[in-house]
This record gives structure tokens, C-alpha cells and sequence, in this order.
């Protein structure tokens, strides 16, 4: 098994694999991390010019975030303006 046929398995050495177990560990101000359809993000640096109370952003550090991305008021996804800022935050992809 490698890399090609298993693109969701860790593979050891892989800079861009990163575990449900190190996500966790970015769960604060400190250093927020999100998971957003399978995409590991570190937002730390975007929570406080996030247009809502801090507290909305940190709720969701460290943990898989996306279904709050989907509905950042229920069943109203954020904007395809907001979609185009994530790409500067992502820092890998979630694993196993
Ligand atoms: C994952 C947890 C998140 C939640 C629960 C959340 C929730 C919200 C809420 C409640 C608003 C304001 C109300 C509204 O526009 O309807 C908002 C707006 C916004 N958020 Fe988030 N947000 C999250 C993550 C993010 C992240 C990571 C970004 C960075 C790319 C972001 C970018 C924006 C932007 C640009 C707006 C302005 C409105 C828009 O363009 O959709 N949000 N978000």
C-alpha cells in the first residue's frame, strides 16, 4: 500500500498528513487548528478579524470543523469570499 492508492492513510514522513490526535492538540487561541472537509487548517492568526465574537472561532479549534463552515448560521454556508480565504490557512490534510 502507498501513497497513490491510499491517499487517506498516514504515511509515515508525509509533511502533510496530519491525525485526528494531532488536531486535538490545537484546540485553543494559542494555536487553532480546523479540519474542514478532510483539509487541516491554522486559523490562529484569523481569529481575531473574524466578523463574529472570538468565542464563535474557538468554539471549533482543534476539532473538525466543517460542519460549522457549512452552516455558520444554520443551513447558510459562509460565502464563496470566504471560501477563497481558506486556502492561505492550510497547512495539511487529515488522517487516520
Ligand atoms: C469553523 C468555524 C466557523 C464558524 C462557526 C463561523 C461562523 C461565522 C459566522 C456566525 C459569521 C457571521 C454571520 C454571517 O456572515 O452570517 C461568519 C462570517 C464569516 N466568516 Fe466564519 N466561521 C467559522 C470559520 C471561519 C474561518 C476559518 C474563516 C476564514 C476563512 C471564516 C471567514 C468568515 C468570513 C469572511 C465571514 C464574513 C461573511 C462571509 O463571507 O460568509 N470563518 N462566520
Amino acid at each position: 500500500v502507498n501513497a497513490l492508492s491510499s491517499p487517506d492513510a498516514a504515511v509515515p514522513g508525509d509533511p502533510e498528513a496530519i491525525t485526528h490526535e494531532e488536531l486535538a492538540r490545537h484546540d485553543s487561541a494559542e494555536s487553532c487548528w480546523k479540519a474542514i472537509h478532510g483539509t487541516v487548517y491554522d486559523v490562529t492568526g484569523f481569529i481575531a478579524d473574524h466578523p463574529t465574537p472570538a468565542a464563535v472561532m474557538l468554539e471549533w479549534c482543534g476539532r473538525d470543523a466543517s460542519e460549522a463552515w457549512d452552516n455558520k448560521r444554520p443551513g447558510r454556508p459562509h460565502s464563496s469570499f470566504a471560501e477563497g480565504m481558506l486556502e492561505r490557512f492550510r497547512i495539511g490534510r487529515l488522517v487516520d
